[in-house]
């Protein structure tokens, strides 16, 4: 089936809900759109929470997760020739079912194999803007599981990360003496065709919300208490697009269900983390989690053209693992280029070098970078000083100095993030601070075109226009 024939089935069936979850993440946050989301986030009301909790509940699926429960018993009890999962409503068929899916596409003879690797039966969700779903490439998925393994942990918290959640249980399945426990946090509602209540929640990690309810939310403060907290990792890998803050929000949830379990005495301990983001997204990681820092390691996808390790795809994926573990302890593989540097006391990978000046392996992309006296750091190897800004930049940059004015409105006495036109709905909307920075950075550098007065015009106009409806 091709990708938009996949879409607009998936559009049409499985539920309606888990499309709408899945562009709606953020709007969970809170029903009026025009408040930045911040703020609903630190001072929701109750009245706001009221009809949030309604949008959620009003996102509920058509079959409820024990429904799911109870047809996967009777599935597998089923012979081979009549297991069957329709492709385009994304469901396990029963056979009294077959006959609503007459001339969908099905696949037919679903082995136990199939059945523990979900991720490779379902259509991995394609939405760009606010989730696409990017599978861990094996090799990436085994290196987490054998790190997991040799720091001895023996729980890990998968928040939207399928894959990782279904090694774990491949391997439990297999190997007597593996005994490390995964529970999934996702909110792709797909997955409770496979998996108990035990094993998945239907979470949405913008707003910490569970949609199973308090059972649901005893089952992962249960997994996170056992043996009084010890063992346990969070793992988890966000769609790109999605906001740091409200991820911090929920993750600092987590963290504190994880904590309720800690004695008085370890009331400072951290739960171990390991946040998979793209390495741009650093210093805003940093600002909520200050005892994070950033791995080298490059994470490969199955599914993403360019993140992908290997002949199609650009060999440098920009995504890094960031956790609060000693970088000391996070070994990386030296077959594949990584080595340690001891003046760091962290793997680095090949190109890193170690910046005496810096006192630091500064690269961040996988690029040997270079060390600029005048800027006292280490920049990017395509980067050239430039008097007239007074840093490093790409050699054909528009100098700071020559940009006057406002990229919205194009007024001459403000900057666009005073602009009078630009309303703080549509600020809360833009992207995350870091992409609005990168999209400037991008101006600047002049590899995005400057807008023209005439677009500029239209583009308030529109603003204006979507304001009103909003
Ligand atoms: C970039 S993918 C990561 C998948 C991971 N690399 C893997 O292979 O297991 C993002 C994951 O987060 C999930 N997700 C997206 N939006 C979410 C939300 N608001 N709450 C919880 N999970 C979400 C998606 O369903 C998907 O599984
Ligand atoms: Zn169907
Ligand atoms: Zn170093
Ligand atoms: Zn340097
Ligand atoms: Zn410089
Ligand atoms: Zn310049």
């Amino acid at each position: 089936m091709d990708t938009t024939k996949r879409r607009s089935v998936l559009q049409r069936t499985f539920t309606p809900c888990l499309r709408q979850d899945m562009t709606d993440g953020y709007k969970h946050l809170g029903e009026k759109r025009n408040e930045v989301i911040l703020l609903v986030i630190l001072t929701v009301s109750d009245a706001r929470l009221a009809a949030r909790e309604e949008f959620n509940r009003s996102r509920q699926p058509s079959l409820s997760h024990r429904q799911n429960v109870e047809r996967y018993k009777k599935f597998v009890l089923l012979p081979l020739s009549k297991r069957k999962f329709c492709q385009e409503c994304q469901q396990l068929l029963l056979p009294a079912e077959w006959e609503n899916h007459f001339g969908h596409e099905v696949l037919t003879d679903i082995t136990n194999a199939q059945l523990k690797r979900p991720s490779q039966i379902l259509y991995p969700l394609e939405n760009k803007k606010t989730n696409a779903q990017y599978l861990f490439a094996d090799r990436s998925c085994q290196f987490l599981l054998d790190l997991i393994i040799a720091l001895g942990f023996r729980r890990v918290l998968s928040v939207g990360t399928p894959r990782l959640h279904e090694l774990i249980q491949i391997n439990g399945c297999e190997e007597q003496q593996f005994n490390v426990k995964s529970l999934l946090l996702d909110i792709d509602f797909r997955y409770s065709q496979f998996y108990t209540e035990e094993d998945f929640c239907h979470y949405n990690m913008f707003n910490h919300y569970f949609f199973g309810g308090k059972v649901a939310q005893e089952v992962c403060r249960k997994f996170l208490h056992e043996e009084k907290g010890e063992g346990v990792i969070m793992v988890t890998d966000p769609p790109f697009g999605g906001l740091v803050e409200a991820l911090a929000f929920s993750f600092k949830k987590l963290i504190a269900m994880w904590r309720e379990a800690q004695e008085e005495a370890h009331s400072s301990k951290e739960m171990p983390i390991f946040w998979i983001f793209p390495y741009f997204f650093e210093s805003r990681i940093l600002e909520f989690f200050p005892s994070f820092t950033m791995m080298d390691y490059q994470v490969d996808y199955d599914n993403h053209m360019l993140y992908k390790h290997g002949k199609t795809g650009r060999k440098q994926s920009p995504v890094r693992i960031f956790t609060n573990l000693s970088p000391s302890m996070i070994v990386l593989p030296i077959e594949e280029g990584y080595r340690f540097c001891s003046l760091c006391q962290r793997y680095v990978s090949s190109e890193n070098q170690h910046c005496e000046m810096c006192n630091s392996c500064t690269s961040k992309d996988g690029r040997q970078w270079r060390h600029c006296v005048l800027c006292q750091k280490c920049v990017k190897p395509s980067w050239v000083h430039c008097n007239t800004c007074n840093h490093c930049a790409l050699q054909d940059h528009v100098c700071e100095s020559v940009q006057v004015g406002c990229f919205i409105c194009g007024g001459a006495d403000h900057k666009r993030s005073t602009c009078p036109h630009f309303s703080m709905t549509r600020r809360a909307y833009q992207a995350d601070g870091k992409q609005r920075q990168m999209k400037n950075k991008k101006l600047k550098m002049g590899t995005i075109k400057k807008p023209s007065v005439k677009q500029r015009k239209m583009r308030v106009l529109k603003g204006k226009i979507k304001n009103k409806k909003e």
